[in-house]
């Protein structure tokens, strides 16, 4: 294959890259990274600790496995030093299927070059694949995933969250029928968002329930593993609150019984909340600073029974919320087949690989089965209930082909999605693509390959930022089999599009971090 036409070295514009001390790449480099590494080693020390107690191993399987740990340790530490000298890139030495253009283009794009003189894109890519390389040689430890426990004990401390967010889609109508009104006459009297859905496509439920949902799915990007270098569980709840419908004079606890979500407006009174306050939902929609989600719901209002792909961000609670919006997507007739998009090896800390898709819906639908203490455990049966119910609908979407989990070696490839419909190794990822009626990419690091990863102009149109795939594309995106796209990110890198006139300009004086603080976000549809 000949690499030159698939350049990760030249973006159309001045490419982000950590040879510049004031950008966030070069942050990323020098700080977030190493400390990313750092805890690579913990990890498979714990491990490496744990072995003794593993009883499937014999001793010579122990020992072997215990050496080749070691040897992981000694080739992460190296890989830090590496890192934090700037030393130049080699090439990659394991035999997994993508090692031939990988190295391809390390050689003709960047020979002899160096972490913080290459694209920021390309480096932190390279880390990651440099990591998956150190497990690769050994023979015990190929498929390991250094990030999986930190993933689990984030996911767990999301519960609350979790289970609003359950109960609100699943708890049964409560104050409309309990006042005799016939609920499906008065939306507002609902709290289950599946009855809302269950109205059908057209209906008014259903549309509300869609920007609720859209943006819940959206700020769940807000709160991945590699941007909190050391997640602070308090401040992982903090950023979950946005997503619920609670008044925002209320408390700033999530402490069990409280109104979550909206309730009745019945409830709300009682508690002395006013109808007319804006939901914390409500209040973070202004921090979306590009918001094409009325573009997004034409074309979603005019889907039926269509196949969605959803290229996914990090496991554990986004990738909860993205089942949330998926199975709405199914609920209300527009989709009949969801394909979701995961990683093949572990990559930017937390990103959903096939195993993190499996796991996270058997601790939703085992609950508390067979006596094993369960993952998510509230007091309240009723939400211990619609947890478990709806982990229990989402298998079956698995179990029935409508939803299915693929991979590809593309997206953990260093090339921009620029490439996707012309790259020879992406061909059979692309045709099957081209079968979709709607791509949703998940998150900041799907943002950044959607728009090559440089300085934009902010008020460059999505559209022409996101060259072949876009609508200006020379072919035009139809001619070229893309279908609609759109993009749910929270800001965490240097590079926006789409913004009107002015936007940055005040955003800089209002935050100066709002690019990449994850505090903000775009929802930007082609
Ligand atoms: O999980 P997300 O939203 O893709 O975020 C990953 C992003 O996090 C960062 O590590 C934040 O610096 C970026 O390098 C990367 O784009």
């Amino acid at each position: 294959m000949s690499t030159t036409t698939f350049d990760p070295a030249h973006p159309p514009q001045k490419m982000l890259s950590g040879s510049n001390k004031e950008s966030f790449g070069y942050a990323t480099l020098q700080s977030r990274l190493p400390v990313i590494v750092s805890k690579i080693v913990d990890d498979v020390y714990r491990a490496y600790n744990g072995l003794d107690a593993d009883p499937s191993l014999d001793d010579s399987t122990k020992k072997q496995k215990e050496q080749e740990a070691k040897k992981i340790i000694e080739t992460i530490g190296a890989l830090r030093y590496e890192l934090q000298r700037d030393k130049p890139f080699r090439p990659l030495t394991d035999s997994y299927p993508d090692v031939k253009e990988w190295n391809q283009a390390l050689e003709t794009f960047y020979s002899g070059s160096s972490w913080y003189k290459a694209s920021w894109l390309f480096s932190e890519c390279y880390l990651y694949r440099r990591i998956k390389e150190a497990f690769e040689l050994s023979e015990h430890w190929k498929d390991y995933d250094p990030f999986f426990r930190q993933k689990s004990i984030v996911f767990k401390s999301s519960q609350k969250a979790v289970v609003a967010i359950a109960a609100r889609l699943m708890s049964p109508v409560s104050a409309g029928s309990a006042s005799g009104q016939d609920p499906l006459q008065d939306v507002n009297q609902l709290s289950s968002l599946d009855v809302l859905i269950s109205q059908g496509p057209d209906s008014k439920g259903t549309q509300e329930a869609f920007y609720e949902l859209a943006q819940i799915c959206l700020w769940g990007n807000a709160t991945d593993l590699s941007l909190l270098d050391n997640p602070d569980l308090a401040k992982v709840e903090e950023l979950q609150r946005r997503m619920l419908m609670e008044k925002s004079s209320s408390s700033s606890s999530l402490g069990s019984g409280e109104t979550l979500l909206g309730g009745s407006p019945d409830q709300q009174g009682a508690e002395g909340i006013a109808n007319d306050e804006p939901t914390e939902l409500e209040k973070h929609a202004e921090m979306i600073l590009t918001n094409d989600l009325d573009k997004l719901w034409g074309k979603v209002k005019s889907l039926r029974n269509a196949r969605v792909d959803i290229i996914l961000d990090n496991a554990g609670f986004e990738l909860y919320v993205d089942l949330v919006f998926a199975d709405y997507l199914v609920r209300a007739g527009f989709a009949s087949e969801v394909v979701f998009h995961a990683k093949r090896i572990p990559w930017f800390v937390s990103d959903v690989l096939p195993f993190d898709f499996d796991w996270t819906l058997r601790q939703l639908y085992t609950g508390n089965a067979d006596g094993l203490e369960a993952f998510f455990d509230p007091e309240d049966p009723a939400e211990q209930k619609a947890i478990k119910d709806l982990g229990s609908r989402w298998r079956t979407y698995v179990s029935n082909g409508t939803w299915r989990v693929t991979s590809h070696d593309f997206w953990t490839s260093c090339y921009a999605f620029y490439h996707l419909p012309t790259l020879p190794t992406a061909a059979d990822l692309f045709g099957d693509m081209q079968k979709s009626d709607l791509w949703i990419f998940k998150g900041d690091l799907n943002y950044r390959k959607l728009v090559y990863d440089c300085l934009w102009p902010t008020t460059t149109t999505f559209e022409e930022a996101i060259g072949p795939l876009g609508g200006k594309a020379p072919a035009g995106r139809k001619a070229a089999g893309v279908p609609s796209l759109v993009s749910f990110r929270t800001c965490k890198a240097d590079v926006v599009v789409g913004l009107a006139p002015g936007v940055a300009e005040a955003m800089d004086i209002k935050a100066k971090d709002w690019m990449v603080s994850g505090e903000y976000a775009v929802i930007s549809f082609s």
